[in-house]
């Protein structure tokens, strides 16, 4: 067996991580079933990572102890009734992983709890650090030890450092740990912080990956004064499915004290002179899951919104316009009322394939990504297709699914991507490829429509997809700002490695 014949093949962009917080209101112990509310929303963020999970838990009263389970995999199988039972607590914090920074061994599963002087401490962290080399060489030097490359490893370290205001006598002052962390790590990172009977959620001062909070209501009567606790979350897609209503976005440079009376912002750091905001633009067109909520909208409208400017950027005349399921469908909705071209669905797409272990043979592996998707004939044979994906990355998926529907009887298949051509990396969370592997580096639109079996191909301009994502947010011209990096090439910051 040649050793290629292992690869998988790889599509799209690998997922970045998820962070989930839950506290009980008090008084203690709570009647909430705290672990299961954090575990329903860890399975609500998995989409953002499946490599490992964990959960962290407190009772509130002994800062020594906090009840840990972390494993490797998906998190039903990390999960059962025994280690449920264990994890009773009034307050916890959970993370599900894609490795960025450090191999994907169970030794850099998130939360990572250390125990200080003042107690135990538990972070789990969205984000890559891009100064990391430089803030490990300074914790480095002031006698701290790591025990893993990860950047998180680092985050929670450098939160064990005294702030430089000096000693704190009754008890750490966290809320001046945590500025000094967010001064000498700018970027990138969603955090949150547990301890004994309080948590922090942060948010970098670019706002570059999202958290947001929601309050536990009563089930049998949804009062919007009462509140039974408090989550924070990556996204806010799980909230209903977790008995929470939406409350908002925890802010750019934010610090949010969450305890068993509610929250409160406790500072909000502002960035490096003359920087703009940065908020991660592909969250909106392809990380986040569609009933998310940014910047006071729906991730789902907005990528129907790229839909009708690609409409409009890129018509071409055709039968039906449909979409590469999942995350191009919203897009494709969009582009067919703009075009007034109707939609209907062509591939079926096999949820169950997920990330697999098996690996292919050489025969199986040549049919690549086609193996996930079956085209509906009925809806193919004869016509002219728009097909609408939300992503072009290495250009593996593109081309076995037009052969499948070339060969359920297509006539012409146009391809319009609702997002601009991919061509740099990403140091902020996100497993980009490599520059060479980016396919739109390599082929011009026509190359690739030619090598994919297009008709046509055209993707969505950057100032398309920018005046999509901001066509309905409701704020002042400086308080919006996104990171268009892998896009662009302007990143906020470059890292130091
Ligand atoms: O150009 P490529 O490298 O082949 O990758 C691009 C594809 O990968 C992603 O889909 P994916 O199948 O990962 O997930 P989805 O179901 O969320 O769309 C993306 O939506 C594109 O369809
Ligand atoms: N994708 C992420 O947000 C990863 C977080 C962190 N850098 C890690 O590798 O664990
Ligand atoms: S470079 Fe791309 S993926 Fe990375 S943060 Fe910026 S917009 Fe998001
Ligand atoms: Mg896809």
């Amino acid at each position: 067996m040649d050793c290629n014949d292992k690869k998988k093949v790889l599509t799209g962009l690998t997922h970045e991580c998820g962070v989930f917080g839950c506290m009980a209101r008090g008084p203690w112990p709570t009647q909430l079933d705290v672990p299961q509310v954090i575990c329903l929303g860890l399975i609500a963020l998995q989409h953002r990572g499946q490599e490992s999970a964990g959960i962290v838990t407190s009772e509130g009263k002994c800062s020594k102890k906090l009840n840990v389970k972390k494993g490797m995999g998906m998190i039903s199988n990390i999960f059962n009734d025994e280690s449920m039972q264990k994890l009773k607590g009034n307050l916890g914090i959970g993370h599900t992983r894609y490795s960025t920074s450090a191999a994907s061994e169970e030794i850099n599963c998130q939360p990572f709890v250390v125990h200080t002087g003042h107690g135990a401490l538990a972070v789990a962290h969205n984000g890559e650090l891009v100064n990391s080399e430089a803030l490990r060489r300074m914790v480095l030097s002031r006698g701290v030890g790591l025990s893993t490359h990860s950047d998180s490893e680092l985050i929670t370290q450098a939160l064990c450092l005294n702030p430089p205001e000096g000693e704190e006598e009754s008890g750490p002052d966290m809320p001046a740990r945590i500025r000094h962390l967010m001064q000498l790590a700018p970027l990138s990172y969603s955090l949150v912080i547990m301890m004994k009977d309080r948590m922090y959620g942060v948010r970098d001062p670019y706002g570059n990956r999202p958290l947001c909070l929601g309050k536990i209501v009563p089930v049998d009567h949804q009062n919007d004064n009462e509140a039974d606790g408090w989550v924070i979350s990556s996204e806010s897609c799980g909230f209903l499915s977790i008995g929470a209503r939406y409350v908002r976005e925890v802010l750019p440079g934010e610090i949010v004290e969450i305890t068993d009376k509610g929250c409160k912002t406790k500072d909000i750091v502002p960035r490096p002179e003359g920087k703009a905001l940065a908020f991660c633009i592909f969250e909106y067109v392809y990380f986040a899951r569609a009933d998310s909520m940014f910047e006071g909208q729906m991730v789902y409208s907005v990528r129907m919104q790229c839909g009708k400017m690609l409409a409009r950027e890129a018509y071409v005349d055709a039968d039906i316009v449909s979409s590469v399921p999942e995350s191009g469908t919203a897009a494709a909705h969009g582009f067919s009322k703009e075009s007034g071209i109707p939609f209907a669905e062509v591939l079926c797409k096999n949820r169950y394939i997920g990330r697999t272990f098996i690996q292919p043979s050489t025969r199986l592996r040549q049919l690549g990504v086609a193996k996930k998707f079956g085209a509906i004939e009925a809806n193919v044979a004869e016509k002219k297709i728009i097909l609408i994906d939300d992503s072009i990355v290495r250009g593996n998926t593109i081309g076995p699914i037009i052969k499948l529907l070339k060969d359920a009887g297509a006539k012409e298949v146009h391809v319009r991507i609702a997002s601009p051509a991919l061509r740099y990396p990403c140091y902020m969370g996100i497993n980009i490829p490599t520059t060479e592997e980016l396919i739109a580096n390599r082929l011009d639109n026509i190359k690739l429509a030619d090598h994919a079996g297009a008709d046509s191909l055209a993707y969505l301009s950057v100032e398309g997809l920018i005046k999509a994502v901001r066509w309905k947010i409701k704020k002042g011209k400086n308080d919006i700002g996104h990171c268009t990096a892998c896009l662009t090439g302007e990143y906020p910051e470059l890292p130091d490695w």
